[in-house]
């Protein structure tokens, strides 16, 4: 499980990525290196985000990644893939109960070692902290700073993920200042064709085999 919670973290978006979209440009990000895709569908149509998350886990297990649903332990268990939960989203036991101990199960801790000590305590495989930087996607989340990363590190034994307005040009820092892995939305798909986001796919990537 551990060598997918390296690297590019690549997170949908229902407002960014219409259903005409959403393939082609995950796809996109695979081929550029990205080992998690987290479908991220804020929408109430059930049948939609089923039939969505299988079209995704079919392409993540061709690429050899894995597919975590935000929010949804239902659709996670059913499809037996990972899952993301924040703070308000239910319980980590419960959905660790319900997954197993091979899946993965990411955490919300914002800007807290408190959140991310409870989090692993609870059975998380990786903490999230964020945001690093202004956010296009969530511009109302919690601010954290580089040198939770650097604490983080030395806390905890589970990777550590960094979130929140991550772009080419400031995950550098991020990854010097020890993210496992740099969570993306509109950095990666903010973008106007699959091979542009197949091109920042490979350089975020690339940030994991040089430094
Ligand atoms: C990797 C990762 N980190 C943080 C979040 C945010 O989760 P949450 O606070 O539950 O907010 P929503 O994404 O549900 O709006 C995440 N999704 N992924
Ligand atoms: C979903 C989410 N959670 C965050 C947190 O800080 O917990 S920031 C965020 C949005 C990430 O999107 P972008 O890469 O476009 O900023
Ligand atoms: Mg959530």
């Amino acid at each position: 499980m551990t060598e997918h919670l390296r690297g590019l973290y690549a997170i949908t978006d229902s407002e960014l990525l219409g259903a005409d979209r959403l393939l082609s440009w995950v796809d996109a990000a695979l081929a550029g290196g990205a080992r998690l895709v987290q479908y991220r569908d804020k929408t109430a149509d059930v049948e939609r985000r089923r039939e969505e998350a299988c079209q995704l886990l079919r392409l993540c297990d061709y690429y050899g990644a894995r597919l975590i649903i935000n929010d949804d332990l239902p659709l996670a268990a059913e499809l037996n893939v990972g899952l993301h939960l924040g703070r308000d989203d239910g319980s980590l036991r419960e959905a660790r109960q319900a997954l197993g101990d091979q899946a993965i199960i990411g955490a919300t801790c914002h800007a807290s070692l408190d959140f991310a000590e409870q989090a692993v305590e609870e059975g998380a495989s990786y903490v999230a902290f964020g945001r690093f930087f202004q956010s296009v996607t969530k511009p109302g989340a919690p601010a954290a700073t580089p040198v939770l990363l650097e604490q983080g590190r030395r806390a905890f034994a589970v990777p550590i993920v960094a979130i929140g307005g991550i772009t080419l040009h400031n995950a550098p820092q991020l990854r010097i200042a020890g993210a496992d892995m740099l969570a993306v939305v509109h950095g990666l798909f903010g973008a106007n064709s699959p091979s542009e986001v197949e091109r920042r796919a490979r350089l975020f990537s690339e940030m994991y085999q040089t430094i």
